[in-house]
């Protein structure tokens, strides 16, 4: 589903940020992606997502290689792609379903076919009930659970988070992974950007961790948390 060949990434300020990056990430599985704070997962989220560039190396999503996309392509691609933050980014100022309609609206969907969509995501992550709210009145994991319906509504192949599960407890926490599960199962590539080394400890998925933009490890083998590893200890 994604591949990159030898990413490297140079920010204008000098600061290599990756350095000739490769792995594959195949459809249908679930990899965390791990590292120091400013070990470099943010940028490579950035250049998957085309917020950035890479400076050498090519990326590879389905077989489209993104070097070959100008800017007028970025919203296409942006659509085969689901986003989860940490601050879930909704707005308070419209309600639960208007939230999670918003990709479909800006794509420009028909309205019988929104209100379809919105309603299978909601009811995906058990919120079918609150669609009216505004999602100032949901708790956080419920908020964590809209923004996942709004990430998914157009059936991306492609789910990415960053930090998804940050601000929440254990319990909740594992929910939200199970959610993350279950679309998965149905062949989507799942990536998740986490310092959490208990969830990654939790459950032995593949592991990408990077070190000073270096990727320095890709398997399960040693899911247990290598805190020694990622700080250069
Ligand atoms: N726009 C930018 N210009 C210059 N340097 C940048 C820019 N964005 C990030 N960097 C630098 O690149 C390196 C990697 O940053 P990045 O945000 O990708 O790390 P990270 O692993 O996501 O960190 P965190 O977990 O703290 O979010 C850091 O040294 C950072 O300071």
């Amino acid at each position: 589903m994604i591949k990159f060949d030898r990413v490297s990434k140079r920010y204008a300020s000098g600061k290599d940020a990756l350095r000739r990056v490769s792995f594959e990430l195949p459809a249908g599985q679930l990899t965390f992606l791990t590292g120091h704070s400013g070990a470099g997962k943010s940028t490579l989220l950035k250049l998957i997502m085309m917020i950035e560039r890479p400076t050498q190396g090519q990326i590879f999503i389905g077989r489209q290689n993104l070097n070959g996309f100008g800017n007028r392509h970025i919203p296409l691609l942006r659509r085969k792609i689901g986003m989860v933050h940490q601050n879930h980014q909704l707005l308070f100022d419209r309600s639960v379903f208007d939230n999670v309609a918003l990709p479909l609206v800006i794509a420009g969907f028909p309205k019988a076919d929104i209100g379809k969509r919105v309603r299978a995501a909601l009811d995906k992550v058990g919120l079918l009930s609150k669609e009216k709210q505004n999602p100032i009145m949901l708790s956080g994991g419920e908020q964590q659970r809209v923004g996942i319906a709004r990430a998914v509504v157009n059936k991306p192949p492609l789910l990415l988070a960053d930090e998804p599960t940050g601000n929440l407890d254990p319990a909740l926490s594992a929910e939200i992974m199970d959610l993350f599960h279950d679309f998965a199962r149905v062949g989507v590539a799942v990536l998740i950007a986490t310092h959490d080394l208990s969830l990654i400890a939790r459950y032995r998925h593949r592991l990408l961790t990077l070190r000073e933009g270096n990727l320095i490890h890709d398997g399960v083998e040693s899911a247990t948390p290598a805190a020694g590893d990622w700080y250069g200890a």
